[in-house]
């Protein structure tokens, strides 16, 4: 669903500019006016944290934010959106810029939200979209951008995008994002917890949640999902004596939301979540004590995916910008480091520096960029060196794996470990892994068929008509209808697993190649290695089981 926002204009000229462009207004579902672009940033964190089905998500389709009677600067503007809400699909435009951009806008908008509401094309665009000289041309001279596809999430524009506008912003917050009351966002949404609405409720039942391997971060709302992370991440920096304040964290925590594709199946902010509960419960066995190390690790641990496609690094092809960008190696892995990063230099800075120097000591600027503890931790979930860490664990004894070593297994084993939940945790997230490796398959599939529409030109509009998809099981490409059935039915309590696998008999046998082609090797050689781990191969046992009885 879109929205169309009116920033400090007065509707009676938006309605007589407007007039002569029927069909902009036709593409969007509300009119929201807000006062200033404070109001108007604040308005969109709100909507994120929607319950699911969330319609309000800046990501299945376009909004426009129409600007009124002050001067704008509009490519400061997507510099915002680019560093603080990337993966939204945001349009700013000037209601008194000349009649030509209204009619560009008309153009192009109804092609823009044809185009994100599909998701193969979606993904396609996210991985493959580059702007060509033109496109930019087009931009220096009218920052209002013509190009319908600038409006668009691409992961090369949210690189280069939030690369250039930290350096040009010298990574300070701008005073727009830095005076929103976080805290108060979350209070404002309050469902769940109306008892408690002020302020950040509940740290030490979140603490408790967080503390469990039986934790299941898909239970919880994007809203939990943000007050659980706050609260674990600002539990390790106290134990790690590194200050933040309390705004600048929950800043950390929405920008995080933001940059990772809410609408994603799989690798979304709740894997992440996942991932850092996890990594969190794994340090405290194999890193006890060290503070600081455990503070870096989850923080590489929420931003391991940020920006995931829902796709897989084979899926780039060679000749993909990004690939050559990473010269073919760990491109998935490279990126969501390098977005992480520009993140934390804005936001966190501090932390940079215990990243380079907690190992041995050296100073941040005598530290490259490879020795980063977070880069390493995040390189290490590329899953083609699995092999090489279980030849690790084989070939080593305890005393020869390195700390690095093992920070490296800590982010590897957290990354996968939704086999190792107990069953009825682990179903949910194969059910997922399954959906998205059904899209990559689409994907896949839709570019063989119909190569010529899947370069960075873009399509005309009857070949996008044509390209609504309908996957293999002969479910429309939609994605509300998957939401609300991933909520009534799926995700639901009391969990029915024999309903799921119903619908999805394939799920046990993908379970099982996953745990005896790569899950069980590596948990059962950790646990080895580290006998406290026992009960992450306990559990691997416990689910293959299951798994087996459901495939005879
Ligand atoms: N339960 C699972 N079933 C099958 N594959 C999985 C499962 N969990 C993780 N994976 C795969 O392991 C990969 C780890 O890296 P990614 O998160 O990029 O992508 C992940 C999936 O491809």
């Amino acid at each position: 669903m879109s929205t169309l926002f009116l920033v400090d204009c007065d509707e009676k000229e938006v309605a007589k500019v407007l007039s002569g462009f029927e069909s902009i207004k036709e593409n969007f579902e509300r009119v929201i006016s807000v006062i200033n672009l404070h109001d108007l940033f604040q308005h969109l964190y709100q909507d994120r944290i929607q319950t699911f089905p969330n319609n309000w998500n800046y990501e299945t389709s376009v909004s426009m934010a129409i600007l009124g009677s002050q001067t704008y600067d509009i490519r400061q503007l997507v510099s915002l959106r680019d560093r603080f809400v990337p993966t939204f699909n945001l349009r700013f435009v000037t209601l008194n810029g000349p009649v030509s951009h209204w009619e560009q806008v008309s153009k192009s908008i109804t092609k823009e939200q044809k185009l994100c509401k599909s998701r193969i094309i979606r993904m396609n665009h996210w991985m493959n979209h580059h702007h060509d000289e033109s496109d930019i041309k087009v931009h220096e001279d009218c920052p209002e951008s013509d190009s319908c596809e600038y409006n668009l999430y691409t992961m090369l524009n949210h690189l280069t995008n939030a690369h250039r506008a930290n350096n040009e912003a010298n990574n300070t917050i701008p005073s727009i994002i830095n005076d929103i009351e976080f805290a108060k966002i979350l209070s404002n949404y309050d469902h769940e917890l109306e008892s408690l609405p002020h302020g950040l409720p509940d740290k030490e039942y979140y603490i408790n949640l967080f503390n469990d391997w039986n934790f299941s971060a898909l239970n919880l709302t994007t809203r939990q999902l943000i007050i659980g992370g706050f609260h674990l991440l600002s539990t390790l920096a106290e134990q790690a004596n590194i200050e933040i304040p309390e705004n600048d964290l929950l800043l950390l925590l929405f920008t995080l939301e933001a940059s990772y594709h809410q609408i994603n199946r799989f690798h979304n902010f709740k894997h992440a979540i996942d991932v850092m509960q996890a990594t969190w419960n794994l340090c405290k066995i194999l890193l006890p004590g060290n503070h600081e190390l455990t503070l870096l690790i989850c923080l590489a641990a929420i931003g391991h995916d940020i920006g995931h496609p829902g796709t897989n690094n084979s899926l780039f092809g060679d000749e993909c910008d990004l690939s050559k960008l990473f010269k073919k190696t760990s491109v998935l892995e490279n990126f969501h480091f390098q977005m992480f990063n520009e993140i934390i230099k804005t936001i966190w800075p501090s932390v940079l520096e215990l990243s380079a120097g907690t190992l041995d000591g050296r100073k941040h600027h005598e530290i490259s960029e490879d020795d980063c503890i977070i880069k390493k931790a995040i390189l290490a979930t590329d899953m083609s060196f699995h092999a090489n860490y279980v030849q690790v664990l084989s070939d080593k004894t305890r005393s020869e794996i390195t700390t690095m070593e093992i920070i490296s297994f800590i982010l590897k084993a957290a990354d996968i470990s939704n086999v190792t939940r107990p069953l009825d945790v682990s179903a949910k997230w194969a059910f997922l892994i399954t959906l998205e490796f059904k899209d990559c398959a689409n994907l896949q599939t839709y570019k063989e068929a119909h190569e010529h529409l899947f370069s960075c030109e873009p399509l005309p509009l009857g070949e996008l008509e044509e390209l609504r998809i309908i996957d293999g099981n002969g479910d429309k490409d939609d994605d509300m209808s998957f939401e609300m059935e991933l909520n009534d039915n799926i995700m639901k309590e009391p969990f029915q697993l024999s309903a799921l696998l119903e619908k999805y008999p394939m799920i046990p046998k993908g379970q099982l190649f996953f745990i005896n082609t790569f899950a069980f090797q590596f948990f059962n050689k950790l646990s080895a290695q580290f006998p406290d781990l026992k009960f992450l191969i306990d559990n691997i046992n416990a689910n293959k089981e299951y798994w087996l009885s459901q495939t005879e």
